[in-house]
């Protein structure tokens, strides 16, 4: 491994939906980025796909002016996998989601690209442990996962495996950080964090409608319109910290009241009130110790957040629905 991670140049392997936001987004923050699909006709298709939707996003006013002529000045394709991976600094592998497939993909990858080459997986699913057997010194190599649509989503989960260096996750997260998306780490697990907690929400979702206390529609909109509404600007824990840590317990009490174990307090939410920790009211919450400054900035972000996000969606009018 060579002392700089800095990365320059990538390439995406697997120009479809995924591979093609990620290829695009890279391109547009000034990456020199390659395209490569299952074969060279496949992907130069893929760049002319591209180009062609970036520029759909500048006219819809999506991207800003003169962003198609910038992916179009940063983004190849016409080479084959071995030809494209040989020379740049990160290569993310976004073919389909199959483990044999992947593995094979990721076994060509680390053939042939640099040895201090970084290798990222697009998978949503797979865990690190599953491919890294098949990648060539695998210590350069992790889970990079964008979100759908790559080109809009800002989030990426990151995923280190047993053999992953730190400095390879510093340099992903610096290549995020310039094209202006956020990487989280998280551990090896199936569902990493993102799914586990979306799939938990439509699980629950599923439970509501089974046991007729809403319809999907009705659901939906409470969703949307209450702590869906706050998601855009904090997660659970800011969010309970906002609430009140003490009102989440006795919440909890009566939620597991009614449906048991499954939904108990959280211990660590009843150690927090256990040691007065009470959230944002009492200036010490789950999140960290609260000054009177900043308690004032938090709540006039959370309200200016919260009145432009209803002009947005004002603005916008209802999300087209699909016909019963
Ligand atoms: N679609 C989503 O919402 C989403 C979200 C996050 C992550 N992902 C993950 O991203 C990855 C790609 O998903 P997608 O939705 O873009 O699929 P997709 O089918 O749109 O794209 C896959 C691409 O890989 C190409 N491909 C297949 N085999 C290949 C090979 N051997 N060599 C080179 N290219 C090959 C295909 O031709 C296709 O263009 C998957 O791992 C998926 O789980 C998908």
């Amino acid at each position: 491994m060579t002392a700089s991670r800095t990365i320059t140049t990538v390439t995406v392997v697997g120009a479809g939906y995924m591979g093609g936001g990620i290829a695009q987004s890279l391109a547009l923050a000034g990456f020199s980025v390659e395209i490569v699909d299952v074969d060279v006709e496949a992907s130069i298709k893929g760049l002319q796909r591209l180009l062609e939707e970036a520029q759909q996003f500048e006219d819809q006013g999506l991207y800003a002016t003169g962003s198609t002529a910038t992916i179009k000045a940063n983004m190849t394709a016409g080479r084959t996998l071995e030809e494209a991976v040989a020379e740049v600094d990160f290569i993310e592998e976004a073919v389909i989601e199959d483990p044999q497939v992947k593995r094979e993909v990721l076994g060509r990858i680390s053939e042939h690209a640099r040895e201090d080459a970084i290798i990222g997986t697009n998978t949503s699913t797979i865990p690190v442990s599953v491919l890294a057997p098949a990648v060539r010194f695998p210590e350069r190599f992790l889970t990079v996962h964008f979100s759908n649509p790559a080109p809009f989503i800002p989030g990426v989960e990151l995923v280190s495996g047993k053999a992953t260096t730190p400095d390879v996750v510093t340099a992903v997260k610096e290549l995020l950080a310039r094209a202006d998306r956020e990487g989280a780490e998280v551990a090896d697990t199936p569902g990493m964090v993102l799914n586990r907690l979306q799939y938990a929400l439509l699980k629950e979702a599923a439970n509501v409608v089974e046991e007729g206390i809403a319809t999907p529609e009705d659901v939906d909109t409470i969703v949307r319109t209450t702590f869906g509404f706050r998601l855009g600007f904090f997660g659970p824990f800011a969010i309970a910290d906002q609430a009140g840590l003490d009102v989440y317990a006795k919440g909890f009490h009566t939620l597991r009241e009614a449906y048991g174990e499954r939904l108990a307090a959280p211990q660590v939410l009843l150690d927090n009130v256990e040691a007065d920790r009470h959230g944002v009211k009492n200036s010490k919450g789950w999140t960290g110790d609260f000054d009177d400054d900043t308690k004032a900035a938090l709540i006039a972000y959370r309200n200016k957040a919260y009145a432009k996000m209803g002009e947005l969606i004002r603005e916008l009018g209802p999300a087209p629905q699909g016909r019963k």
